[in-house]
């Protein structure tokens, strides 16, 4: 195994024990989850704080974490003129076998600015079977983003009605409100459960549209989509992300395909799935999900005016990657 370092840093809004520790915990859980770091194969770790955090020792959050036998040492993060203010630092030196290119360093809450070279934002949008999730996933893990997946959320939220048998409008909009979502590695988790394949039932498919029509579940949902926007950098796609969700994302993509071609990647997909199905009648509810979609009132499907559209009917996905790519390309230098 060969030995790595991954850096962090996130701000505090006030010089308390609580607020430093919270904080510490969050940075350092963060780090060892995208770089799926084990506390045995961390060699160890330094923190430092800025001036004007003196409230607690960030270490003493590790080892309260279980991290007591790391060695972890408190350093002062030196004063730099206009430097960022009430931040702490983490530098992780850990065992790994991943290549340092595949290192995810983790700049949260006010700390971004700090890398804007490798935490910022890609919106793609378009409708079902453009093929968005597909290279929504491969390009977060060449730019070594966070796939967030909007339409997973919508569909869960459906899955928890219909479980309920929650059909009026005012108890779908209490299971959004009261629902806790989660996407960990590109797992999907509805109150603490990995729903991850059971949201791609057809009984959900019919279904999710008119959830997503609901304007009280788009404001509790797009909040929570901001929120993960704002703690690290992502590749979010659905319907209205370069729109309503980010519109100050730095780069928006717009994929589109022929229905007819839409309807028969998502029959073949379903094929494999061993779900049974005509491949006219998908087409009819992609067609269906598509209108509904389109011209519902609230943040219907449209393209966002600096968006860049990708007609993918006959293109690989690895082709519309390497479109995609070669548009940030021109503007990050971290980009390989
Ligand atoms: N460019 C493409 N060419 C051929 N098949 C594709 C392409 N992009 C995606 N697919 C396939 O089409 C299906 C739908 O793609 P998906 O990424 O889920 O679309 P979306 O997220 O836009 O609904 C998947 O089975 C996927 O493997
Ligand atoms: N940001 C989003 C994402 C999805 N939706 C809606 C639109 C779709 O009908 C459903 C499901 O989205 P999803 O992307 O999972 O659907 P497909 O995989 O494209 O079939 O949710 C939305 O309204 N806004």
């Amino acid at each position: 195994m060969k030995v790595r370092g991954v850096r962090g840093a996130i701000t505090v809004e006030e010089n308390t024990a609580a607020a430093v520790k919270d904080a510490t915990r969050e940075l350092l859980s963060r780090m060892m989850e995208l770089n799926d770091i084990a506390v045995e194969d961390i060699c160890f770790i330094l923190f430092s704080a800025t001036a004007d955090i003196d409230a607690a020792y960030p270490a003493s959050a590790a080892r309260e974490m279980g991290l007591d036998m790391v060695p972890l040492l408190d350093v002062g993060q030196m004063a730099v003129q206009n430097g960022l203010r009430m931040c702490i630092r983490i530098l992780m030196v850990f065992n790994t076998e991943k290549d340092h290119r595949d290192i995810k360093h983790v700049y949260l809450r006010g700390a971004r600015v700090l890398r804007p070279d490798l935490i910022y934002s890609v919106a793609i949008d378009g409708p079902a079977g453009a093929g968005k999730s597909t290279v929504a996933r491969i390009i977060a893990d060449k730019l070594n983003l966070t796939y967030v997946d909007t339409g997973a959320m919508y569909r869960a939220i459906t899955l928890k009605a219909l479980e309920k048998g929650a059909s009026r409008t005012a108890e779908i909009i209490n299971i959004a409100e009261e629902s806790s979502i989660e996407i960990k590695k590109g797992r999907i988790y509805l109150d603490g459960r990995d729903v991850t394949e059971e949201i791609r039932k057809p009984s959900v498919d019919q279904k999710v549209s008119k959830v997503a029509c609901i304007p009280q579940v788009r404001q509790r949902l797009v909040k929570l989509q901001r929120k993960m926007a704002e703690n690290y950098g992502v590749v979010m796609d659905g319907r209205d992300i370069g729109t309503t969700v980010l519109p100050d994302a730095k780069y928006k993509f717009y994929l589109t395909a022929d229905i007819k071609v839409r309807a028969k990647r998502r029959y073949d997909e379903m094929l494999k799935k061993g779900i049974k199905t005509d491949l006219k009648k998908v087409e009819e509810e992609l067609a269906e999900r598509d209108r509904q979609d389109r011209e519902r009132e609230c943040s219907p499907l449209t393209v966002a005016e600096d968006a860049v559209i990708i007609d993918t009917t006959d293109k690989t996905p690895e082709e519309v990657v390497e479109e995609i790519l070669s548009h940030i390309k021109r503007r990050e230098k971290n980009v390989l």
